[in-house]
C-alpha cells in the first residue's frame, strides 16, 4: 500500500494549518510523523481518514483518492486515535463483532484474529465485559485490536504509546512489525523520539504545518550536517528558532 500526500493545504473552517504538505508512505515502511505540539499531526491524520477535506492537493492511497470511492478507500485504513473512543453500551465482544461488520471480516475470521491478540494484550477474559468501564490503557487495547483484527493495508496510529504499559508497548510494536512484514504500511504520529529512532524507517518532521524533514536518521544526520545525533538531537535543532532564521 502506498499513502500520497501531494501539496496538501488543509485546516478547520476558517483555520489553515497544513501548508503545501507533501509526503510519501511505502509498501512496508513504518514512518514516524514527529513534530511539536500544535505542529498538524493530529490535523494530517484527520485528513487522512477523511474527517477533514483538503483545500488543496490530495490524498491517495495505492492511487485511489476518499472522493472517487469513499468506503473502499475507508476500508483500506485501520486507525488508532489518541483518544479511545468505544461505544457504552457494547461488550468488548460485541466491539469485535461490530467492527469485522464495517470492515466485511467474516465473524469466524475476526473472533480467530481477536482471540490472539485477546491473548497477547491479556484481554481474553474480558469478552463479554463493558470496555467504557476500562482503565485508559486497557480502552486502548480494544482499539488496537479492533485495528489490527481488520488487517488493513495502511495503519494510521496517533500516540500509540500514551497509556500503555511497558508490556503492551513491547507488544503494540511486535504486532507493527509483523504487519509490516506482510506488506501493510504505517503511519505513527508520536513524541516518543527514542522508540520511534529504533522502529521507524524514516520521519516526517512538521513545524508549523509544514514538513521541514523527511527521511531516515542517516539522510537527517547528513541534511542536517549532525553526524552521529540521535533523533531527539536532530528533532530539537530543526525546530530551534534560529536554525529556522537563518537555515
Ligand atoms: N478543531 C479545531 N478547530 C480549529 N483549530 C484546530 C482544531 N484542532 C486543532 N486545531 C489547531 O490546529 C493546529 C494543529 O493542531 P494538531 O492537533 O494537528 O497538532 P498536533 O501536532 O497533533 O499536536 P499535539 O502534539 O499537541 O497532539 C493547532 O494550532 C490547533 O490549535
Amino acid at each position: 500500500m502506498t499513502l500520497k500526500i501531494e501539496n496538501l493545504t488543509g485546516g478547520y473552517f476558517g483555520t489553515t494549518v497544513l501548508k503545501d504538505v507533501d509526503f510519501t508512505v511505502n509498501d512496508g515502511e513504518l514512518v514516524g510523523l514527529i513534530g511539536l505540539n500544535g505542529a498538524g499531526k493530529s490535523t494530517t491524520i484527520q485528513e487522512i481518514i477523511g474527517l477533514l477535506t483538503p483545500y488543496q492537493g490530495q490524498i491517495l492511497l495505492d492511487g485511489l483518492s476518499i472522493r472517487e470511492d469513499a468506503e473502499t478507500y475507508r476500508k483500506k485504513i485501520g486507525f488508532i486515535p489518541e483518544q479511545p473512543s468505544l461505544y457504552e453500551e457494547l461488550t468488548l465482544r460485541e466491539h469485535i463483532e461490530v467492527t469485522a461488520l464495517a470492515y466485511d471480516v467474516a465473524p469466524e475470521v475476526a473472533m480467530s484474529r481477536a482471540e490472539k491478540l485477546l491473548k497477547t494484550f491479556r484481554l481474553s477474559d474480558k469478552l463479554d465485559w463493558f470496555p467504557a468501564n476500562f482503565s485508559k490503557g486497557m480502552k486502548q487495547k480494544v482499539m488496537i485490536i479492533c485495528a489490527f483484527l481488520t488487517e488493513p493495508s495502511l495503519y494510521i496510529i496517533d500516540e500509540p504509546f500514551l497509556g500503555l504499559d511497558p508490556l503492551a508497548i513491547n507488544d503494540l510494536i511486535d504486532l507493527m512489525l509483523e504487519m509490516k512484514k506482510t506488506g501493510a504500511s504505517i503511519l505513527m504520529s508520536t513524541h516518543i523520539l527514542s522508540t520511534a529512532e529504533r522502529f521507524c524507517d524514516k520521519f516526517i518532521v512538521l513545524h508549523e504545518g509544514r514538513v521541514i524533514a523527511d527521511g531516515d536518521l542517516a539522510a537527517l544526520r547528513v541534511k542536517f550536517n549532525l553526524p552521529e545525533a540521535s533523533l531527539d538531537e536532530i528533532y530539537v535543532a530543526l525546530t530551534d528558532e534560529s536554525w529556522q532564521a537563518h537555515g
